[in-house]
Formats: C-alpha cells, sequence, structure tokens
C-alpha cells in the first residue's frame, strides 16, 4: 500500500512563494488502479514527479508498504519497488531499444519477450529491437516504449503519467486492455494520471487535483459527475471523451 501523507511542494518565483502542491493526503491500496486527473496546471504532473523522487517535496511523507521512502531517490524508490512511465519519455542515445527493455526488467529477458511487450503497445516489434533509443523515434514510439518498459517487471506500484498523450486511437486500445489485464491480476498498484475518459472508467477510485490541492476523491460513481458536469465552469472540463 502506498500511503501520501500531507504532502507538499513549493517553488519561490519573483521573490514569492508559490504552492503547487499543497497538502495533499491519499492513500492507494494493494491491487487499487487510482486515477488523478483535473484541468491543466492543476499539479498531477508535479505530484507524479514527487512520487518518483525527481522533485523534492518541501513537506510531507511518502510511504510504501510500511517503508518510509520520503528521502529516497528514484533510483532508491525504484528498487523499493516503484515503477514510472513519464510525461515525455527521457532519450538515450547510444542505447537500444532491446537493451533499454532489459535494463528496465531487471534480469535477463529473451528476445521474444522483450518483442512480446513491444507488440503489447502496438509496436512491430522486431523492427524496433535494434533501434537507438534517440531522436529518431518519433513522440508516439518513445511513449510506447517508455510504457513497454514500466510493463517489463512486476513492481508494488507503477505511475503512468498521461499514457495516452501522443498515441494514436489503435494503440491506444492495446494500451488500455493491457492497463485491464494487469489491474485484473490484481497483484499491482497503479497510478495513472489522464485525462481520457476509457482511462477514468478504468479506475477503483479517481483523485481530481485542482490548484495543487485534491478537489475530490472517490469512486466513479462519486466523482464522474464533477468531470461530466465540468464542476459549473464551462471552460472547465477536464475529460477527453
Ligand atoms: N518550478 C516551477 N516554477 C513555477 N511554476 C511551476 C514550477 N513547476 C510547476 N509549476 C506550475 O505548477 C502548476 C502545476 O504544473 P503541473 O505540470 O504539475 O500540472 P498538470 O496538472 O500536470 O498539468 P497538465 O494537465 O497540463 O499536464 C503549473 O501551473 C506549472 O506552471
Amino acid at each position: 500500500m502506498l500511503q501520501v501523507k500531507n504532502l507538499s511542494y513549493e517553488v519561490v518565483e519573483n521573490g514569492q512563494k508559490l504552492k503547487i502542491i499543497d497538502d495533499i493526503s491519499f492513500d492507494v491500496a494493494d491491487g487499487e488502479l487510482l486515477v488523478i486527473t483535473g484541468p491543466n496546471g492543476g499539479g498531477k504532473s508535479t505530484m507524479a514527479s514527487l512520487l518518483m523522487g525527481i522533485k523534492p517535496q518541501t513537506a510531507g511523507q511518502i510511504i510504501l508498504d510500511g517503508e518510509d521512502i520520503t528521502g529516497y531517490d528514484i533510483d532508491h524508490r525504484a528498487k523499493a519497488g516503484l515503477g514510472f512511465a513519464f510525461q515525455q519519455p527521457p532519450r538515450f542515445k547510444g542505447m537500444t531499444v532491446k537493451h533499454l527493455i532489459q535494463l528496465s526488467s531487471g534480469g535477463e529477458l529473451s528476445e521474444d519477450a522483450s518483442c512480446q511487450l513491444l507488440s503489447n503497445v502496438g509496436l512491430c516489434a522486431r523492427e524496433y529491437l535494434d533501434r537507438q533509443v534517440d531522436s529518431s523515434l518519433s513522440g508516439g514510439e518513445m511513449k510506447r516504449i517508455e510504457i513497454a518498459t514500466a510493463f517489463s517487471k512486476p513492481h508494488k506500484l507503477c505511475i503512468f503519467d498521461e499514457p495516452e498523450a501522443g498515441i494514436d486511437l489503435w494503440s491506444f486500445s492495446m494500451l488500455v486492455q493491457q492497463f485491464e489485464e494487469i489491474h485484473k491480476k490484481k497483484k499491482e498498484s497503479i497510478i495513472i494520471i489522464s485525462h481520457q475518459e476509457r482511462i477514468i472508467q478504468m479506475a477503483d477510485r479517481i483523485m481530481v487535483i485542482r490548484d495543487g490541492r485534491v478537489q475530490q476523491i472517490g469512486t466513479k460513481e462519486e466523482v464522474m459527475p464533477l468531470l461530466l458536469e465540468g464542476d459549473g465552469d464551462a471552460g472547465c472540463k477536464y475529460m477527453k471523451h
């Protein structure tokens, strides 16, 4: 189980303190799929960065299966059982796709198994294995390779930041199937940051972050009305259909 307690992230801009994440607390149970959504600029990706250890929290605590991982850097968090797929995946010039998948799997992975991971996210696998993870890959290809690496081994909890971004509809459908399959096995907890209705519909619970705070957290039945109504503000619909 993941426990996030009173997490805050502050920056100083033009001499003024700005609270990007403001005292957020929530849990993710074992096997639970939590979808985080909300308006642009609400603080979702910052929350993901805090959980991954990319940005240092100003206050608060993060506990994974009873282990306080608040002070851990990204590598230690990965060792503690967190998996990540970034909104904008990093590129690694000089490394092949095959090597990247091997590394992220943390062990020996056959070529067939690597191919299967790539096929699962809609890539024509063998064509990609020897490609460099550099700027020659398109944004959508890079995004799917990144997601394949996150699927390459089991985690206690895996975080996906806008997995739908830049991905065509066919690949998106495959991705949704992958999430459903992993979720059904109920072994891993999953956090997905998303604006996509199909992903939001898969959630056990939905958390809406707005202005750095939790606007609402609850079941689909509780939170969907807020997303569908746009909260009474015509310019404030967060969900893509
Ligand atoms: N270092 C920083 N300095 C100033 N502002 C920042 C900093 N980091 C983040 N912000 C601001 O904090 C807010 C939250 O950003 P964040 O990327 O977390 O939003 P988001 O909910 O993921 O948005 P989107 O849906 O567009 O991806 C934004 O207004 C952003 O400009």
